[in-house]
């Protein structure tokens, strides 16, 4: 920025105004000060990007641990692919904004102020000049600057709508493919691509006339500054070296104001990216993880009392309505039911998925929420209906957030429950990979892994959400030598849900649900004898009447 300066002595000497000394003076000058920016230049834009690659890759990891802090709730109300796609879209764009635009708008800020201070020293009047016609340069983009802004957070919004429909179809690629539906899916992705390109198409209009009329304001305050400096150079009150010097200034200084206004939409648009991360990082979960207690005499006596619960955004009646329960442990307590009646709903608020509206969950006597959240989730375990595995080792699915473990504990706690037959059997045994999802092996071998999954925790509460149904006889037959008569069982509770009577038979308590209600309770004897709604059920289901509709199949029909 001291280039000007010595250049207007340069004109100077040209024009006979200084003598020689001062042109020696000058080109020394703009050497060593040629040189020296270079090199802090170099420097400079070193740091700034190493900071700006350190602050990307902490903020993208602190955006993924405060949407993992969410309840699970957040998830379901919330869509996968709008979730992945702020995380790493919008970080992206936020970062790049960061790295190139911020360190753009503090080098011209700092310009600007600085070349502003030397048109002072060397003209007021010319500087005042400058400084009237300034706002009308700066006012007009302003305007259009706002109207971007809003243009690039549809853009954003309508870029996460086109990421979904693509994670949503190849998640769901199988049933894509067995319904020939590629066109349809290929239709939607293209349908929302377009509300993408639309706005974009705004939002560069938006940007070019933003650009245009600093550009229009900026060549006309030339022609006013020309003007009135060669009127002031005519009166003597600066000199031709000066009007030089200042004209380039103010050349510099257009070109500070015009970066600054080219670079702001673009900063406001990652400000617009950032609003929502920043709406996840601030937002407060909703079910706190703030629990300490971590008793190691744990016994794993749940009691439920009372709970009422709907979920959040579902309208309709509750899904629970004053449900009570008890699990002792030692004792292996069954749950069955119809399809809907609330059976996983219930698991849900035993796993701390979500707070019943009314009611109380406790274990050995105290809330959930008292437990360290850790703690709680190693001591009850849950293997879910369709339990997920991840695209790691079966050794790591098995022994997944426990650290290393060896060979013989994970194999150990495969073989007591009938997993270590087929895994032996794989080529690749406990290396073999599951896949994304744990879609590269059988639903049954799935179910497997995820029961061995829960059980090398030992847990206090175990819980298994029709997690058997897809287990051939012999793993099956193995799972309920564990549970009933494995040597742990005295020491947990089991909860058993299942569609399968002969699996529930043995409990030493089954819990009919219907409606949200426990409608029954008793030992399978007595319930067949009480001839209510569990018997009632059978006997449809032996008649055929519902078929597995109700959820009953596979009826020990010897038995009953
Ligand atoms: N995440 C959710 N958001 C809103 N409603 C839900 C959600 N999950 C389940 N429901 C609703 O809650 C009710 C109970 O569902 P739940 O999954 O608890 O039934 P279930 O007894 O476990 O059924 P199944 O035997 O088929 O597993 C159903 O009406 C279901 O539509």
């Amino acid at each position: 920025m001291a280039i000007p300066y010595y250049t207007g002595h340069v004109t100077d000497w040209i024009t006979g105004e200084a003598d020689s000394s001062a042109f020696e003076r000058a080109l020394w000058m703009m050497s060593a000060l040629t040189v020296g920016s270079a090199l802090a230049e170099f420097l400079c834009d070193y740091l700034y990007n190493t900071t700006m690659n350190h602050f990307h890759t902490r903020f993208q990891s602190n955006v993924f641990r405060a949407v993992l802090r969410q309840e699970v709730g957040f998830f379901h109300a919330n869509k996968t692919g709008d979730i992945t796609s702020r995380v790493t879209t919008d970080t992206d764009t936020m970062s790049e904004a960061l790295s190139s635009d911020l360190s753009l708008l503090m080098w011209y800020l700092m310009r600007g102020v600085f070349l502003y201070a030397m048109m002072l020293w060397l003209s007021v009047p010319l500087t005042l000049f400058v400084t009237v016609a300034l706002p009308f340069i700066l006012l007009v983009p302003k305007l259009s600057g706002k109207f971007h802004k809003n243009l690039a957070l549809q853009v954003q919004e309508s870029l996460a709508k086109a990421n979904e429909v693509a994670t949503e179809t190849f998640q769901a690629i199988s049933t894509v493919r067995s319904f020939a539906n590629e066109d349809g899916a290929a239709r939607r992705y293209d349908q929302k691509l377009q509300e993408t390109y639309k706005l974009n198409k705004w939002e560069a209009v938006a940007y070019a006339a933003s650009m245009w009329t600093s550009d229009l304001s900026g060549l006309a305050l030339k022609v006013g500054i020309l003007y009135y400096g060669g009127r002031l150079v005519t009166l003597g009150s600066v000199s031709s070296g000066e009007l030089v010097t200042f004209v380039l200034y103010e050349m510099e200084f257009s070109t500070a104001v015009r970066v600054l206004l080219s670079v702001s939409p673009r900063v406001e648009k990652a400000v617009g990216s950032s609003e929502k991360l920043f709406e996840y990082i601030d937002r407060t979960p909703q079910i706190s993880s703030s629990g300490t207690l971590t008793p190691q005499d744990l016994q794993g006596h749940v009691l439920m009392r009372d709970v009422s619960f709907s979920y959040p955004d579902r309208e309709g009646p509750p899904v629970l309505k004053g449900v009570s329960l008890e699990l002792r442990p030692g004792t292996v307590t069954a749950l069955v039911g119809p399809s809907g009646s609330g059976k996983s709903t219930l698991v849900a608020l035993l796993e701390r998925f979500y707070e019943p509206q009314s009611g109380q969950v406790t274990l050995d006597g105290r809330e959930l929420s008292k437990y360290d959240h850790r703690f709680l989730h190693e001591k009850v375990a849950l293997v879910s209906q369709s339990p997920v595995l991840f695209a790691r080792s079966l050794h790591r699915n098995i022994a997944y957030g426990l650290g290393e473990k060896s060979q013989e504990e994970v194999a150990g706690v495969a073989r007591r429950v009938g997993a270590h037959r087929f895994i032996a059997r794989m080529s690749c045994g406990y290396d073999t990979d599951a896949g994304e999802t744990g879609g590269q092996i059988s639903g049954g071998q799935r179910q497997g892994v995820a029961i061995a999954r829960a059980l090398i925790r030992d847990p206090r509460v175990l819980i298994l959400d029709d997690a058997t149904s897809a287990l051939d006889m012999e793993s099956q037959q193995q799972v309920e030598k564990e549970i009933y008569e494995g040597e742990a069982r005295r020491r947990r509770s089991v909860l058993l849900i299942s569609h399968r009577l002969r699996s529930v038979e043995r409990a030493d308590r089954i819990l009919v649900m219907e409606d949200g209600e426990i409608q029954e309770e008793g030992t399978h004897l007595e319930l067949m004898e009480k001839k209510g709604v569990y018997w009632q059920l059978v006997q449809r289901q032996q008649n055929g009447a519902e078929g597995s509709n109700n959820g009953f199949v596979d009826v020990d029909r010897e038995h009953l």
